[in-house]
């Protein structure tokens, strides 16, 4: 899908308290990956709990256009019949990825040590974003790629007939560049090596392992060096994927700013490369309380509690945890902007190359808001105005990006004015269920095309 449809502008106004239990969708990662790997395995891989969000379904279908069976039962549960490591067949078509980085970048891998070309194409914000840290490694491996001015979609790869193993270090911390390289280097012989600074989430070296890759995992003064094994055999999975923690954000955020609320958010994967936002969220003073931890499917899971927080203080966010939160930064920025003091986020110029330029996209929507912010390239910096301080009365720019969306309407839940965005479609692409989820707990979400 290249595009969702005429704007749906949406109205966030002050809520009461938020009440009662959140039950999010599946992790967005966890579910890229389950449909990918499982069309690269031998046989069929059963996932329950997939994400069926807008990205996660663009996903499904390029799978199936690679020629894997990819199909969802009556009850919930997807099957992909997998094709194996090397058994990609050629897309007649296109592959669209719409809105999503992680679909594109893990296909544009997974597909460049095997002899085919492909082209991808995706929505204006997909096609405005930078490839090169994909076709950079994947051409080591032998894949040659054909794109827009600057690496931009649409771009066409072709695959390396005879690929090479490759040692990589990532230029910068991505997960998804990481799991580029894993991917193409399932389909070349040898050991494929990954070096990355920063760890990021790992859930394509676990889920690998889980299909019976053989990756290893090595902190050393270089930083994490991942290896993995090439060429083989992948054998099918029964997957059961945790709930998104960077879903889990918003309402736990909206409960923690919104006076009187108290809400909980069951079976949330809590795995350390992801859990960032929470930690940050603790250190400011939030009540924010885990209950039930466990481990399920290889990865931490518990059920978080939010409840109003009047008293949090901004601090200075660690920059080595960005990876672990790098999603959750714009909802931060709104619980920042309504907590004390200066909330300074240092080593995030990553931002700017998401479904926006997010530093931006807060940054004016927060001023139109009545917050004070500074920023530099890598430097994000809000000033807080305290519990309810927020006057709000404004309209944000949704920039095709889900997050700056969501993040704008939970501080219309918390601000003295309502908050409009002019576009809540993009929410659809990881969080399909926000509105009526929010709406259960108690918010006032007024969709404004219907008025
Ligand atoms: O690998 C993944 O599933 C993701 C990695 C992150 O992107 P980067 O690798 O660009 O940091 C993140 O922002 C994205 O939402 C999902
Ligand atoms: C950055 C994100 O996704 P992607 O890169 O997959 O588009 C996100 O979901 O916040």
């Amino acid at each position: 899908m290249s595009s969702h449809g005429p704007a749906a502008p949406m109205t966030a106004h002050r809520a009461g308290p938020l009440t009662g239990t959140a039950h999010v969708p599946g992790d967005k990662s966890i579910s890229h990956r389950s449909l990918i790997l499982g069309a690269m395995a031998v046989g069929e891989t059963r996932v329950t709990g997939l994400l069926e969000g807008q990205d996660v379904l663009d996903t499904a279908k390029a799978m199936r256009a690679f020629g894997a069976e990819v199909a969802r039962d009556a009850d919930g549960i997807w099957r992909v019949h997998g094709v194996g490591v090397s058994g990609f067949s050629e897309p007649e078509d296109v592959i669209d990825c719409g809105n999503s980085g992680t679909g594109v970048r893990l296909i544009m891998g997974c597909m460049a040590t095997t002899p085919i070309s492909a082209t991808f194409t995706g929505d204006a914000s997909l096609r405005s974003r930078p490839m090169g840290r994909i076709t950079d490694p994947i051409a080591l491996f032998g894949a040659r790629s054909y794109g827009r001015k600057g690496g931009r979609l649409p771009m066409t790869i072709v695959g390396a007939a005879t690929p090479v193993p490759v040692r990589y270090a990532t230029p910068m911390p991505s997960a998804q560049v990481k799991s580029a390289v894993l991917l193409a280097g399932l389909n070349a012989p040898g050991q494929t090596v990954v070096i990355e600074k920063e760890a990021t989430r790992d859930h394509s070296e676990r889920m690998l392992a889980g299909f019976g890759a053989v990756v290893t995992t090595e902190d050393t003064d270089e930083g994490r060096v991942i290896t993995l094994t090439g060429q083989p055999e992948l054998k099918p999975q029964t997957i059961v994927v945790p709930r998104d923690p960077s879903s889990a954000a918003f309402p736990v955020c909206a409960a923690l700013i919104t006076e009187g609320s108290d809400v909980l958010i069951p079976n949330i994967g809590l795995n350390p490369t992801r859990a960032g936002l929470f930690a940050t969220l603790r250190e400011m003073g939030a009540d924010l309380t885990y209950e039930n931890e466990r481990t399920e499917g290889g990865e931490p899971v518990a059920d978080l509690r939010a409840r109003f927080s009047d008293s949090m203080q901004g601090i200075e966010v660690p920059p080595e945890r960005a990876p672990s939160m790098i999603d959750e930064y714009p909802i931060l920025s709104v619980v920042a902007a309504l907590s004390t003091g200066k909330t300074v986020m240092r080593g995030v110029k990553e931002l700017r190359v998401k479904e926006s330029d997010r530093i931006d996209a807060m940054a004016r929507g927060l001023e139109a808001c009545g917050v004070t912010i500074e920023e530099d390239e890598d430097t994000f910096i809000v000033h807080g105005m305290g519990a309810g301080g927020v006057p709000g009365d404004a309209t944000a720019a949704a920039r095709l990006d889900h997050r700056i969306a969501m993040s704008f309407l939970c501080l219309g839940m918390a601000a003295q004015k309502p908050v409009t965005v002019d576009d809540a479609g993009p929410i659809a692409t990881s969080f399909p269920i926000f509105v009526p989820l929010m709406r259960e707990l108690g918010a006032r979400l007024e969709d404004e095309a219907a008025r």
